[in-house]
């Protein structure tokens, strides 16, 4: 069980030893107890305020002290942006789940991309990778330089050790991890999900408008870890990401010797039960950026690096609407998960939770034929959306397919059949 701050980027502090943490200075001639003082920046030291993210770690040891990294090949099933060579697919693309591995398989070597924009070396864009893995990380730990994490379990519950406290994070519930954290994931039997790997600006709260001060994902949800740390000495193996390669060194101490903190760049996690969902009380279908979770801006407003969107049970009460989502192409390019259940735009099955689908820039998409029939038929009376839990990842810029999900067996070759045999309108 671990214990939480809550509230979405405010400023924390927490200490897990009395005294370990300075009071009104950052960095004391000698902190309390020998520790060393470190700031973890994930903003420019010059960002505005309101963007500007740091944190102050009181430490064993400074997080300096490690031997070089070595290259470490886990490649090629965890790759980045820019990915060279090859035509775009523009096609829609289906994945059936990720079985779980019989081998040894913890979270990091379990996971596998699927889809990767923008360049890690600008710092733009995203990479889309699933996991599935079968055992915890051992005297293990993984930093991701390249970009924030978002982690979206979809079965099993991870137990998330970071440098700043610890987080249990069941399938339901989000994480994020701030660029460059050192974290270890520990696993209580089979697990698989989704991980966005953010190389731009850290994911945010949107803006909300005319729907006022409350709604959607609330502050005070995000709950962010206490400060916890081991005093453990011995060997431990860190596998960085750093510019689409992996590498390894291991230190002779636990990474996770951060005693006390204080600051605004944490890691936190969020129940998306507690998604305020909001929608239409008279007709037609919302767009759904009103499901946005968390928003990573780019530089052109409004147009997101990267959105996070869930598509949570909820109450559909529109009248003589159709009520799944429309067909539709979109400038933006749309990948998808399940978490559980049925998605109201796929009841023609196929799109199962652990499963994947990619709707790239401008490719006409939307209900499959059976949804469309049913929903052209409905009887419309309100109806309580139940058991059902999708999200997107929703970029600015194209998604490329990874070469292994090309070639992966889980790739449905007939996802475009899902789309045909609509009866043609007939006209008087
Ligand atoms: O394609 C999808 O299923 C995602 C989606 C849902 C919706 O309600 C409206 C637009 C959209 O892209
Ligand atoms: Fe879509």
């Amino acid at each position: 069980m671990s214990n939480y701050q809550t509230g979405f980027g405010n400023h924390f502090a927490t200490e897990a030893v009395k005294g370990a943490l300075p009071v009104g200075r950052n960095s004391p001639q000698r902190p309390a107890y020998g520790l060393y003082a470190e700031q973890f920046s994930t903003t420019a030291f010059t960002a505005p305020r309101a963007e500007n993210r740091r944190s102050w770690l009181y430490r064993l040891r400074p997080a300096a002290s490690h031997p070089p990294f070595e290259p470490f090949d886990m490649a090629p099933r965890l790759i980045s942006a820019p990915l060279h060579g090859g035509a775009v697919n523009p096609n829609r693309l289906r994945w059936s789940p990720l079985a779980i591995p019989d081998a040894p398989t913890d979270w990091l070597d379990g996971l596998t991309s699927y889809a990767v924009n923008g360049d890690v070396g600008t710092g733009a864009g995203i990479g889309v990778h699933l996991y599935a893995a079968n055992c915890s990380m051992n005297r293990r730990a993984a930093q991701f330089s390249d970009g924030e994490l978002l982690i979206v379990p979809q079965q099993g519950a991870l137990a998330i050790i970071t440098e700043l406290g610890r987080m249990d994070v069941p399938p339901g519930h989000i994480a994020l991890i701030p660029r460059g954290m050192r974290f270890s994931v520990t696993l209580d039997g089979p697990s698989r999900g989704y991980v966005c790997e953010n190389y731009g600006a850290p994911f945010r709260l949107p803006d909300l408008g005319p729907i006022g001060s409350n709604g959607l994902a609330n502050p005070r949800d995000f709950e962010t870890p206490v400060a916890w740390f081991e005093d453990r000495d011995g060997e431990y193996e860190l596998i960085q990401k750093f510019q689409g390669h992996l590498w390894r060194t291991v230190l002779d101490h636990s990474p996770f010797d951060v005693v006390a903190w204080h600051g605004n760049s944490a890691p936190c996690r969020f129940d998306l039960a507690r998604f305020n969902t909001i929608g239409t009380v008279s007709f037609d279908h919302p767009d759904p950026s009103i499901f946005t979770v968390l928003t990573s801006p780019s530089d052109q407003p409004g147009t997101a690096n990267c959105d996070f969107v869930i598509f949570p049970p909820r109450w559909m009460v529109a009248e003589d609407t159709f009520r799944p989502p429309w067909f539709h192409r979109n400038v933006m390019s749309e990948f998808m998960g399940l978490i559980h259940g049925i998605y109201d735009a796929k009841e023609g099955g196929g799109f199962e939770p652990g499963g994947a689908s990619l709707h790239n820039q401008m490719n006409g998409h939307g209900p499959d034929a059976d949804s469309a029939k049913k929903a052209m038929e409905a009887k419309l009376a309100p109806v309580k959306l139940d058991d059902t839990l999708a999200f997107m990842f929703e970029s600015r810029w194209v998604l490329r397919p990874a070469p292994t999900a090309m070639s992966a067996p889980e790739l449905q070759g007939d996802y475009d059949d899902c789309w045909s045999g609509f009866p043609k309108a007939e006209l008087p």
